[in-house]
């Protein structure tokens, strides 16, 4: 649609240009820090940051009711910039000129409906948000395309160049990391670093495939991690974690798209995302928080933190009922099938509790909550998401099992309806499907195949045949024609199929 077809109301407001003014806050001494220069940690006290827009822009701008208008027709532009997360410009990156802006295809990803037998099971109504429809396959690549565009205006103001972007993963930063640093040709190299064995055959062919530099290091994920924030404090490196406060930013997309997926009415609506590093549930909540202060939103979602009981941090941290007495210790990670979220000392804990504290208090009641599931519930919750048509990987499957977990304590009621995230393709984690199916887990997962569960090809030679097609040496006349007929028939035989009359 062209800017002349949109009311006239609001043309002013559908294609923003850079404004504001941004700033670093640090969420311990409160201090503020210009953004000319990427900071991953307070100068002052090196405690975690946040950004935030300092002139009240969108509030300026316009009111609620405008926004929500502006934000649907945004919908219909045909300006790349504006397809992905930067339709929400003024709430993510007001500074950032439209002309930096990388856009790789990233956000708007599919809300699904579970089907009535899956949601019959589950005991609630909800939704899949599939983020593994992302570029890279996973909801990294919102906070990707946000510190990547940023990264790119420094880079055309002059302000920076030849960068060696650098992140520790699980699999799936690392992927989008050396997928959006490859597009950016200009000046930017990309090196990862992922706890050797412990990424999937498919993540690791990702940052491969995009030419970054990859490093395997003995240990986990918290141990690659504390190697890139050494690398960082050390090293003049663009370090792309979620430590960097442009990625949270990003993935606050994925709260302004259930929004207005959901026509800005959040009134009894549940969100539930897996935790790992932590930065994707800060992410959630702030960008909930943002809506609700400009009044796109009138209500708050409830939020639910799920975690593995082999990876759970955040989770032990909230058992404490007691704010006081809460005291935050790392945990010694024991292998997952969430293997995303195998994380036992989340930097983004600080954040996590800063902002729970504001989103209670915002609710007026307690609005955020932690679960944690069995590696076995994460494992058959997955699979059955699947035979339900999803595309859940085992993260998703992490969250479909906090779901039932918080149905189970009555957190959810009949008129709650929940959207659950699925933050990476099943494909990325196929290798579990097959251990599952195989029957192959070693005993630290404690998971056992549930029969009904279980699925594997069948060999068919029909009985009969002795020749076969071969790749370059297909078969001919009638042996051809003999060898579709018996293979038919072998398979109708297999699937008990009636003739036709
Ligand atoms: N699950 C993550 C771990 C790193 O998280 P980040 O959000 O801090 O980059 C991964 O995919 O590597």
């Amino acid at each position: 649609m062209k800017l002349t077809d949109f009311p006239s109301d609001i043309r002013d407001l559908v294609i923003p240009a850079p404004a504001g003014e941004m700033l670093y806050r640090c969420l311990d001494c409160g201090n503020e820090h210009g953004i000319n220069e990427l900071l991953y940690v307070c100068p002052d006290c090196g405690s975690v940051m946040m950004l935030h827009e300092t002139s009240n822009l969108a509030a300026k701008k316009a009111d609620g009711p405008t926004w929500r208008k502006v934000l649907d027709h945004r919908r219909m532009l045909n300006i790349p910039a504006l397809k992905g997360i930067y339709r929400y410009h003024e709430f993510l990156g007001p500074v950032v000129p439209l002309e930096s802006v990388i856009y790789l295809g990233e956000g708007h990803t599919p809300v699904v409906e579970a089907n009535s037998r899956l949601q019959e099971l589950t005991g609630a109504r909800f939704f899949f948000k599939n983020d593994g429809q992302n570029p890279s396959a996973s909801f990294k690549d919102r906070g990707m395309a946000s510190a990547l565009s940023y990264i790119n205006s420094l880079i055309q103001k002059g302000t920076m160049k030849e960068i060696l972007a650098v992140c520790a993963s699980t699999g799936d930063t690392s992927a989008a990391a050396a997928l959006y640093a490859s597009y950016l040709t200009e000046g930017i190299k990309s090196a990862v670093l992922l706890p050797q064995g412990k990424v999937t055959p498919q993540q690791l062919s990702q940052p491969l495939g995009n030419g970054a530099k990859v490093f395997e290091i003995p240990g986990v994920f918290d141990d690659c991690m504390k190697v890139v924030e050494n690398l960082s404090s050390r090293y003049d490196v663009a370090l792309l974690n979620s430590k960097n406060a442009w990625r949270i930013l990003g993935q606050e997309s994925y709260s302004f798209e259930i929004a207005q997926d959901f026509d800005y009415d959040m009134a009894n609506m549940v969100v539930v995302v897996p935790i790992g590093n932590a930065g994707n549930i800060t992410a959630v909540m702030n960008g909930f928080l943002k809506f609700l202060d400009a009044g796109i939103i009138e209500t708050l979602p409830k939020i639910i933190g799920v975690q593995s009981h082999h990876a759970n941090p955040v989770y032990r941290y909230y058992l404490e009922p007691d704010t006081a007495k809460r005291e935050f210790k790392p945990v010694t990670v024991k292998p997952s099938v969430a293997q995303a979220a195998m994380i036992g000392n989340p930097v983004s804990m600080p954040r996590v509790i800063n902002v729970v504290e504001t989103y209670n208090r915002l609710s007026g009641q307690k609005n955020v909550f932690f679960m944690e599931v069995t590696e076995q519930a994460i494992m058959d919750s997955e699979l059955i998401a699947n035979r339900n048509g999803h595309i859940a990987c085992t993260q998703g499957g992490e969250t479909l099992a906090g779901l039932m977990e918080a149905v189970k304590q009555g957190l959810i009621s009949s008129d709650e309806t929940a959207v659950i995230d699925s933050t990476a393709h099943a494909l990325k984690f196929s290798g579990f499907q097959e251990t599952y199916f195989t029957g192959t887990f070693p005993p630290e997962f404690g998971i056992t195949p549930n029969p009904e569960l279980i699925n594997a090809p069948e060999e068919l030679k029909a009985e009969g045949l002795t020749e076969f097609p071969a790749s370059g040496a297909p078969l001919t006349g009638e042996a051809f024609e003999r060898f579709v007929r018996l293979s038919a028939d072998a398979i109708a035989a297999r699937l008990n199929l009636s003739r036709q009359t």
